[in-house]
């Protein structure tokens, strides 16, 4: 089955409160794809849509081409996290996967698989009831993956983990994209998609409003900076003024260069025998580039107090 999901012009009211308003994107494979936007912004509506919980009222939400409610044995086409409090408590983690993966007709060898790959294995015979939010984050994970799909739809998986989690949870997600599944990933949070998302799907008010590459996006956000750490800073923007750029102090021993790649940069003060420490083209981190994205957008304001009365 084609990894792909296709999501076109979704609609949803409920009762007066619009809740999709023209949801259109795509989650390609290789790749994960964050579903990032403010609370409200239609991101736990649109995978319940995906998933055939929820009716639009107009549009299309197709995996590898179908309809989810018409994939026989779903879970080896789409794997999902939604909520990972829903779990029966007093049920042990492995025999959570077992009752799943038989009730889906899966080789139920695959469940001890799935417990390795997520780290589950001690915790397999606890009962769930007694697991932390990452712990249960990983279950869900591990069902998730049972059927090995080409898709995974994941609604927040870094919600409750430790910062050892989320450095697990960034590189779990790299390694199955790599793999070629099409991964969908919802989260507040651009810190923990950093490194890991490669597209970025940002929604408010129940439709798309910035569809892009993290790569594109982060290097527009980063603009054409270097940062130059010198003891001769008088000197040094003398001549890289002279060949064209804009250099602007930045502290004592600090000038920030625009207009000039950080290799010529180098090249000059090399010339011009000027002593540096340090030059390097900066990098915006995929939340500045975010808020960036974002600064000027309505869906992400705030209410004004009056409007919000
Ligand atoms: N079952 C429901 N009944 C009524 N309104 C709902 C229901 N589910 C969602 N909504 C409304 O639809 C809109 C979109 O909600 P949704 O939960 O999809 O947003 P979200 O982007 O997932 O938000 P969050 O980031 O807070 O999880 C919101 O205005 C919400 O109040």
């Amino acid at each position: 089955m084609e990894a792909t999901v296709e999501v076109t012009g979704l609609r949803k009211r409920y009762g007066p409160a619009v809740a999709l308003d023209g949801m259109t994107f795509t989650v390609a494979p290789g790749l994960v794809t964050a579903f990032v936007g403010p609370n409200g912004a239609g991101k736990s509506t649109t995978m319940r849509v995906i998933l055939g919980l929820d009716r639009a009222d107009e549009g299309s939400a197709l995996v590898g081409g179908r309809w989810y409610r018409d994939l026989r044995q779903p879970l080896r086409h789409l794997g999902a996290l939604l909520d990972p409090a829903a779990l029966h408590p007093a049920r042990r983690g492995r025999d959570h996967l077992l009752w799943l993966a038989r009730s889906q007709a899966l080789p139920t060898g695959r469940v001890d698989e799935v417990l390795r790959l997520t780290g589950l294995e001690s915790a397999a015979r606890r009962r769930t009831g007694g697991y932390s939010l990452g712990m249960r984050q990983r279950l869900g994970i591990a069902a998730a993956l049972l059927g090995d799909p080409p898709v995974l739809i994941l609604d927040e998986p870094f919600n409750g983990l430790d910062p050892e989690g989320i450095v697990w949870m960034r590189g779990f997600l790299r390694a199955l994209a790599a793999e070629g599944r099409a991964i969908l990933v919802s989260s507040h949070l651009m810190s923990e998609l950093q490194d890991t998302a490669g597209h970025l799907v940002v929604v408010g008010r129940g439709r798309v409003v910035a569809d892009t590459g993290v790569a594109e996006l982060i290097a527009a956000a980063s603009g054409d900076r270097v940062t130059l750490r010198t003891v001769e800073r008088t000197e040094a923007m003398t001549v890289l003024a002279g060949a064209g750029a804009t250099v602007t102090v930045t502290d004592r021993e600090t000038l920030t260069v625009s207009g000039l790649p950080a290799g010529r940069v180098v090249a000059l003060l090399n010339e011009a025998g000027l002593p540096f420490s340090e030059v390097s083209a900066h990098r915006a981190t995929l939340e500045e580039a975010y808020m960036e994205l974002t600064r000027d957008a309505v869906e992400f304001r705030a209410p004004r107090p009056e409007a919000a009365r």
